[in-house]
């Protein structure tokens, strides 16, 4: 058989050619971070045999000098980055290059606007890879040999960036995968030597496999010319390091830029964007291990994805092990990214063993704290730093308290929320500035809990709280009610849902209370006859103080789930609980009075189904029967318009 037989026309996944499509059009300003990407598989391929030879060192086939090559050829206008890492079979080139495995990639796409500013942020966070090739060249050939096989099964793989690639055997005497990219003519600057020199030292410094050049040839001396040719031969041209190559988290940190570590970020996140705050710590004791952990400043297009990658890239005694390893921070901090250098685990660890493993739990505990203890640095120092972190991660955070109860005070330090007392959307009072401003005798947190921001701020709960000058948060979040179940306190002060239980401000003085009992007398009557009309659609009707424009709202009792959590649930198609609202009216409200002495009791009826189907809308609730409402609500309107 000629290899010419075995040549394949295969078609990108859809997906995939989407994204080629995409990238090619809004990265072009962005052009040389191909050469961070490409050099950065080929750092990651160094890295997974370097691996795999701690259990079989035959794969190493005699070559343990683990290099990354960049060759540039003017004249051919091509550049070449070869690595001798782990490479790959022919299997392996098809999947890898010619498909997204990414879930959640197709979401990700629709999100893109076609405006080229956004679109180069939101695939920069995706994590562009080996494709970003395609912004300079026009042309990519991939040869490739897995480790460990024979010379003959070399592949190579070769695509234009359209629609479709090529793929054959061809025989490759190294192992690893050499990828040559054919430039565009517009990028032709990519063949020079300096400048891709000068992009590798920008990009690469910090990786910690050597990236080797031809030493730039030197131009014969003038001196040597009348001495005959062969006195000035060149020297064979010698491969020569461009980066640093040390392992950036082995340096001690007064060594290390800032810029340093934005780059090193990005070679481990995938991000193209610098990161929020970094924490860099050497730990030696009962533990001993380097972490190096970072916090993005842009939340990831699955963040929401609970099976998406996350983790921290482990390292045992600076040998690359695995990426993405969870086990080392909680869900609740999956944002992170970073790196775990550790003396204490196995060379031979594996996901499996990671899980029973206790330095795994007494690791992660550790880094959990580093990360919390950054956040709250951040919060302190650089308020306008940790808005952004707040915007794009808050959320994530607020399923802290729920998962790490251990650390579930300095969790609740970092949250923040609206309130009452700036009636602004933004999430930006903590539990510490709500405390402060406490009136005296205050001895409890009140919040609301609604579907939006709007239905929050506008709850009639909210105003006998507005009328005495009591803040309340403002929780809108889908993870509220959650979170506020798990809190349940701060700093020795207790979290009060103010649309659950009976209103019960205990500044109320010995006026107020007689006159709630005399109110509440005075409607018994009133109250019996909702009741009677309602039925087994309340579990109660009471008379309340906490509303002052409103004439009725509906609360939940104090051990029933909260209309917020309930609609979650029931949207998710979970059982809930059977439980039933309770109507609070405001005796003082004139349509109360008016529902009092209405004496045709057709029309009492539907006055008060109107008042309790308005108490559900105002909380953000679904009516069971609006057409019912409408209808009850019209012929009100009729009357009002004949009277
Ligand atoms: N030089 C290489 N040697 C061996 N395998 C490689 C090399 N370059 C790419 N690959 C394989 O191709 C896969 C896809 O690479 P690609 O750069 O597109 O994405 P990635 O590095 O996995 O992640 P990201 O999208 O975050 O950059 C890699 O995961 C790796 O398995």
């Amino acid at each position: 058989m000629t290899a010419e037989v075995n040549k394949e026309t295969l078609g990108f996944q859809t997906e995939a050619r989407q994204l080629l499509h995409l990238m090619i059009h809004s990265l072009y300003s962005n052009k040389e971070i191909f050469l961070r990407e490409l050099i950065s598989n080929a750092s990651d391929a160094v890295d997974k045999l370097r691996f795999a030879a701690l259990s079989d060192d035959s794969l190493l086939e005699g070559d343990g000098e683990y290099a990354v090559r960049v060759d540039v050829d003017q004249d051919a206008g091509t550049v070449t980055i070869s690595d001798n890492g782990i490479g790959m079979n022919r299997e392996e080139v098809i999947d890898h290059l010619g498909t997204i495995a990414k879930s959640g990639t197709a979401a990700f796409l629709e999100q893109l606007s076609g405006d080229q500013q956004k679109d180069s942020q939101l695939i920069g966070q995706f994590g562009v890879g080996f494709y970003s090739s395609f912004i300079v060249a026009d042309r990519v050939e991939v040869h490739t040999r897995k480790a460990g096989t024979a010379a003959n099964e070399g592949v190579l793989w070769e695509s234009h960036g359209e629609s479709e690639f090529t793929i054959e055997p061809k025989e490759k005497a190294d192992r690893g995968t050499s990828i040559t990219l054919f430039l565009r003519d517009d990028c032709k600057d990519f063949a020079d030597d300096w400048r891709v020199r000068s992009v590798i030292k920008k990009y690469s410094d910090h990786i910690s496999v050597p990236v080797l050049m031809k030493e730039a040839p030197v131009p014969a001396a003038d001196e040597a010319e009348g001495e005959g040719k062969e006195a000035s031969e060149p020297a064979q041209a010698q491969y020569k390091p461009v980066n640093e190559a040390t392992a950036l988290w082995t340096r001690s940190r007064s060594e290390i830029s800032d810029e340093e570590y934005a780059a090193f970020y990005k070679h481990v996140s995938h991000d193209f964007e610098d990161p929020l705050s970094w924490s860099h710590n050497r730990v030696e004791g009962k533990l001993e291990y380097t972490s190096l952990l970072y916090i993005p400043a842009r939340a990831p297009f699955d963040m929401w994805n609970r099976d998406a990658n996350r983790g921290v890239k482990l390292y045992v005694q600076r040998t690359f092990i695995m990426d993405d390893a969870e086990q080392f921070l909680p869900m609740y901090l999956r944002f992170v990214k970073g790196v775990l250098d550790s003396n204490d685990l196995s060379l031979n660890v594996s996901r499996e063993i990671l899980q029973q493993d206790k330095t795994v739990d007494a690791l992660r505990s550790a880094l959990s704290k580093r990360v919390l203890d950054m956040l709250s640095k951040l919060s302190k120092n650089d308020a306008e730093k940790y808005a952004v972190f707040w915007k794009e991660f808050g959320q994530v955070l607020k399923e802290g308290p729920a998962e790490d109860t251990a650390n579930k005070d300095k969790i609740a330090e970092l949250l923040r929320f609206s309130s009452t007392h700036t009636d602004k959307e933004v999430q930006d009072q903590s539990l510490r500035d709500y405390i402060e401003r406490m009136q005296e005798g205050q001895d409890k947190i009140f919040y609301v809990v609604a579907e939006n921001f709007n239905t929050a701020r506008r709850s009639p709960q909210l105003e006998v709280f507005r009328k005495r000058g009591i803040e309340v948060l403002l929780l809108s979040d889908r993870v509220d009610d959650w979170l506020m179940n798990h809190l349940q306190e701060f700093d020795g002060k207790q979290l009060q849902d103010v649309a659950r239980g009976r209103l019960d401000l205990d500044d109320e003085s010995e006026e107020e209370k007689q006159a709630r009992e005399a109110a509440e007398k005075e409607s018994e009557a009133l109250v019996e006859r909702l009741k009677a009309v309602l039925g087994d659609d309340v579990e109660e009707v009471r008379v309340t103080t906490r509303l002052t424009d409103s004439p009725a709202c509906l609360v939940v009792g104090e051990m029933d789930m909260g209309a917020q959590m309930r609609r979650i649930m029931e949207a998710a198609g979970q059982a809930v609980p059977e439980s039933k609202p309770i109507l609070e009216i405001n005796p003082t409200h004139p349509l109360i009075n008016r529902l009092d002495t209405e004496s045709d009791e057709a029309r009492f009826a539907d006055l008060s189904r109107i008042i309790f189907d308005q108490a559900n809308l105002a909380e953000g609730g679904q009516l069971d029967d609006p057409a019912g409402y409408v209808e009850r609500l019209n012929s009100l309107l009729l009357q009002l318009s004949k009277g």
